[in-house]
């Protein structure tokens, strides 16, 4: 029996880690996961403040130690000086992706005039994609939905865990097997 693919899913919010209000970010990415996986995985969750050496050193642990083969951020992607998840994204980061940007944005602009806002980003540390996604909870099936379709192909290519997922929910493309 092959382990369960860990998945780290990383909440950065002030509020939220304050207990200013409950945090809905990481319980929606959990569900948009529990839908489209069909292979087993393990959520590794985190709810951190918008401080960019916190979310390093966050990033660097879920890769590192806990060996997530995917993590997933919500929150920190605007413009306001506090917003530093895709800074700190890219500082432990060997290589970006920007594709996954270009395509959450352009998804997201079919929802919110503000898509543009988020500088949402992707890359890659060692073994391990890092996906940002916008704080609203509700963004994160919009984006997940644009991107995911490609994810697993990019997790083989990376020697990432294998991902499969349900068509219906999510229609994951591999041009050529391992
Ligand atoms: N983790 C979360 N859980 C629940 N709601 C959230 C969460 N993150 C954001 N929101 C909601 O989305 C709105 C916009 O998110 P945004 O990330 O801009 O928050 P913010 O104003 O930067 O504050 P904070 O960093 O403290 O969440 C928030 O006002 C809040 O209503
Ligand atoms: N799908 C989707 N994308 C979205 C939004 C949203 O509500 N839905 N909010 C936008 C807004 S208003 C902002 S400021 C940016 C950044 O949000 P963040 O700082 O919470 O990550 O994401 C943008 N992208």
């Amino acid at each position: 029996m092959t382990e369960p693919a860990r998945i780290g899913l990383v909440t950065v919010s002030d509020r939220a880690s304050a207990g200013v209000y409950q945090d809905l970010g990481g319980p929606a990415m959990a569900e948009w996961l529990s839908r489209a996986l069909v292979t087993p995985w393990q959520a590794v969750s985190r709810v951190i403040s918008d401080d960019r050496e916190i979310i390093e050193t966050t990033l660097r642990d879920l890769a590192d130690t806990e060996s997530c083969g995917l993590i997933l951020t919500t929150g920190g992607t605007g413009p306001a000086p506090r917003d530093v998840t895709p800074e700190a994204t890219e500082a432990v980061c060997d290589k970006m992706m920007p594709g996954y940007g270009e395509l959450m944005r352009t998804a997201s602009l079919k929802v919110v005039p503000t898509a543009i806002l988020s500088r949402q980003t992707a890359g890659i540390r060692g073994r391990t994609l890092i996906i940002n996604l916008p704080g609203k909870p509700s963004a994160i099936a919009d984006c997940l939905d644009a991107v995911f379709p490609a994810t697993p192909y990019c997790l083989d290519l990376i020697g990432g865990p294998w991902l499969d997922t349900d068509p219906a929910v999510c229609a994951a493309f591999r041009p050529k097997k391992k």
